[in-house]
């Protein structure tokens, strides 16, 4: 949509580039988008996007220039359709691949890629790959319908499988250019979206016509630039099951302690956002504080007071936290999982151990209860929330829009509550962490009380 009045334009901006495949070859032929005929869409003005519509990665600026601003701003496009699409339909050959952890809303997506790709431009072969990247040269493709996928939405998981590790590179181009896949459309994580950026390395070095999109996928929320990743508010929500339990549990024994493990690989947001909602924690512990037990300001001083205070405490622990202060043996040291990720050691079953040895030394006669609850895998394995099914909808149509107009090496995803098209290499590399010197992290410290673990 053109707004000829803005005052803001295309030369005040720094606009992300994204690939497109006329790129690669100027001359081929487009085709009117099949919306323009569709009897659900009235294509009013500005319904189809054109590149003069971006999404500015900043709303929030600094006027005084304190906290300086990047100059020029910037800028994404717009996700949505176009007028003019590079695919015919008739010639679509897409496939669907997820790797990775689980995240609920996984299987809408799937879904409603199949249903906007059949439904919206009339695509007929659509395939989906099983288990992850290594299905692409393990497994026979899965031919997709919408009434094949019409509950998915319902489930959690993913119907199509995942797993990690097995990215060769090599077969999996092979495989894609064997089975004649022109578009790709690949949910994942961080990882995922690495290996995104080699398959789109490879296929402009072969020089094939065929699009690559990645959709951002993690529990963690930890890849950056988007708003937030689908599936997260979910397993927040989730997360205050356990909380919960872990609240009456402490609160009905005397100096109870309720201890909840939460996921977090190497960044806290699902800690941090299940501590903000919940209003029961003591100390939230995250991968991006190195927070200490013993003496001045550590946890044990915290928890004593705590206690003498209220008679019970809720500390909730991000998986990744504490991790290079937990005693290991050489080989844990070194541990990997199937795609080089660290693996890491139980911190919450560690600290259970350390908070009662710590209590038993220093209070031989008193009574304490200590409840260790990990709600780890529940809280991913489930389908998604209302919001986070509408997200899913919403990412998915932005994949096939922007995939149809012929834009590839590409992520969608929310920027400010705007869809837009990220360059995949640039997500590859963007790792949302926990920033504790914001006001956010001071929220949680104001609602918890715990302390902020500096040695003075
Ligand atoms: N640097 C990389 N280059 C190519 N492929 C990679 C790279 N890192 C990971 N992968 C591949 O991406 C897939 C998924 O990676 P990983 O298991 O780390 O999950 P993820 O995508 O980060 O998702 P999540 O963290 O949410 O579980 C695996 O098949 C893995 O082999
Ligand atoms: O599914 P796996 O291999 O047990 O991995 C669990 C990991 O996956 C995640 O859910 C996403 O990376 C992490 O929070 C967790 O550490
Ligand atoms: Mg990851």
């Amino acid at each position: 949509m053109s707004n000829s009045s803005s005052s803001i334009s295309i030369s005040n901006v720094q606009l992300q580039h994204i690939t497109h495949l006329t790129n690669y070859n100027s001359q081929i032929q487009t085709h009117t988008n099949p919306l323009s005929f569709n009897p659900f869409f009235r294509t009013f003005p500005g319904f189809f996007l054109t590149s003069s519509d971006i999404v500015l990665r900043h709303n929030v600026l600094d006027l005084s220039g304190t906290f300086p601003s990047p100059n020029p701003p910037l800028a994404y496009h717009r996700a949505g359709p176009r007028n003019q699409i590079l695919f015919d339909p008739a010639t679509v050959r897409a496939s669907i691949v997820t790797c990775g952890g689980l995240c609920p809303g996984m299987n809408t997506v799937i879904r409603e890629l199949v249903v906007g790709l059949w439904e919206l431009y009339g695509v007929r072969e659509i395939f989906g790959i099983k288990a992850g990247y290594r299905g692409f040269y393990s497994y026979d493709p899965v031919r997709l319908n919408p009434k094949m996928v019409d509950d998915w939405h319902k489930r959690g998981g993913t119907v199509l499988e995942t797993s990690r590790g097995g990215f060769d590179l090599k077969k999996i181009v092979d495989a894609i250019q064997n089975h004649g896949f022109n578009q790709l459309y690949i949910i994942g994580g961080d990882g995922t979206m690495r290996g995104a950026v080699e398959i789109f390395e490879e296929l402009k070095q072969r020089k094939l016509y065929i699009s690559v999109v990645g959709i951002p996928k993690t529990v963690d929320n930890d890849v950056g630039i988007i708003d937030r990743s689908f599936g997260f508010q979910t397993a927040v929500e989730m997360a205050q099951q356990a909380i919960n339990a872990a609240h009456v549990e402490a609160e009905s024994a005397v100096n109870g302690i309720g201890l909840v493990k939460l996921m977090g690989r190497s960044t806290g947001h699902i800690a941090l956002h299940a501590t903000l909602s919940s209003r029961d924690v003591d100390c939230c512990l995250i991968p991006e504080i190195n927070f200490y037990l013993e003496g001045k300001g550590g946890l044990f001083e915290f928890l004593e007071d705590r206690l003498k205070e209220m008679g019970h405490a809720v500390l909730v622990v991000a998986e990744g936290a504490g991790q290079d202060i937990i005693p290991r043996t050489e080989s844990q040291k070194t541990e990997k999982d199937e795609s080089g990720n660290p693996v890491f050691l139980d911190v919450a079953g560690w600290l259970k151990s350390e908070l009662k040895n710590w209590w038993s030394r220093d209070h031989p006669n008193e009574l304490f209860t200590i409840k260790y609850i990990d709600p780890t895998y529940m809280i991913r394995a489930v389908p998604p929330n209302a919001t986070d099914n509408s997200y899913c909808t919403l990412l998915a149509h932005s994949a096939i829009h922007g995939v149809m107009a012929g834009y590839t090496g590409f992520v969608c995803g929310p920027i400010n509550g705007n869809y837009a098209y990220i360059p995949v290499d640039e997500i590859a590399k963007a790792k949302n962490k926990v920033d504790t010197r914001d006001h956010k992290w001071s929220w949680v410290r104001s609602v918890s009380n715990q302390p902020d673990f500096i040695r003075s």
